[in-house]
């Protein structure tokens, strides 16, 4: 096998020019490499939901192509579809059944069921599974659907937003989960949230999207180090201009005294051309992902 094959058959999703609803990532490629974890994040509207449903082949692309272990989305085999597991926003579970028949029902569907994990998340999070859905909370629905899609072990797990209703001990075991699903380096998840110290926890890379686009592709550190606030003296000393730092300047808020710069694309390049030039005191403030998010979103 070459590595032109070797790279296809290791690339789990990939997704070129996607075009669907308000998502249009013409001139994108985006993938999910075995033991990635992607947070996919985004303000409200922005799309995450609709290029979820696109990456899975539920909903069809105006644009662009997708495939799925090698395969298009929409016509996926059965053994593709069990190695998948997906938690929407809004569950989709039958509110007339127990949650016991619901596993039981969902079991059916793959050749692998690992009971051991199943009933220790059931207990773990203690679900009711004895209560028919329709009475259970939003919060336990959620943590039965996390439950379905994560006791055929499969290789990549989609979540979208699946800790918005979960109380804070939920959120950890979920969160711990995660973590000890990709230890192995074989699988990968791809989750949506707004909790950011969750993806902040378990994400390796980002996907930002920003109005439909993807505006960052990459690892969680590199996008958290590369939003900063610099804080500078007024009045500003400088010897020559900051042509190549000021072109990074996304905002600037003055107040007496003070001025701030925040600086998306921060590196060393710029780093040095602020440590050459600038002569009054200044501050460079590293941000935490939430920080880095609103500060760009803005
Ligand atoms: N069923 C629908 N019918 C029509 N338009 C829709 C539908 N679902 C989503 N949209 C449109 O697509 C846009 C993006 O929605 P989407 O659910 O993908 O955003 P999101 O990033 O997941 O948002 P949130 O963070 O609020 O869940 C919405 O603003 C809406 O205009």
């Amino acid at each position: 096998m070459n590595d032109r094959n070797h790279a296809v058959v290791q690339t789990l999703v990939s997704a070129k020019d996607v075009a669907l609803g308000v998502v249009n990532c013409a001139g994108q490629t985006l993938t999910i490499m075995p033991g990635q974890v992607i947070g996919l994040l985004g303000k409200n509207g922005a799309g995450k939901t609709t290029l979820l449903d696109g990456l899975l082949g539920y909903t069809f692309l105006n644009a662009g192509e997708v495939t799925v272990f090698g395969h298009n989305p929409t016509e996926l085999p059965a053994e593709v579809c069990s190695q998948i597991g997906f938690v929407a926003q809004q569950d989709d579970l039958m509110p007339w059944l127990t949650g016991s028949e619901m596993l039981a029902a969902t079991r059916l569907f793959y050749k692998h069921w690992n009971y051991d994990l199943a009933d220790r998340l059931v207990d773990r999070w203690s679900v009711p599974t004895w209560q028919k859905i329709s009475e259970m909370s939003v919060g336990e629905r959620q943590k039965l659907a996390l439950v379905a899609a994560m006791a055929h072990e499969p290789q990549l797990l989609v979540l979208d937003e699946p800790a918005a209703s979960l109380d804070p001990l939920a959120r950890r075991a979920l969160i711990s989960e995660l973590i000890d699903i990709v230890a192995d380096g074989e699988r990968s998840i791809l989750l949506s949230s707004h909790i950011f110290s969750d993806i902040e926890r378990v994400a390796s890379h980002i996907w930002l999207l920003e109005k439909g686009s993807i505006t960052y592709q990459g690892g969680l550190d590199e996008l958290k180090e590369s939003v900063v606030r610099l804080h500078l003296t007024r009045p500003l000393q400088v010897t020559a201009s900051l042509a190549l730092t000021t072109r990074h300047v996304i905002r600037t808020d003055i107040s007496t005294g003070r001025e701030t710069w925040i600086i998306r694309g921060w590196n060393e390049a710029l780093a040095a051309e602020c440590a050459a030039q600038i002569t009054s005191p200044y501050q460079v403030e590293a941000l935490g992902l939430e920080d880095a998010f609103v500060e760009i979103s803005q």
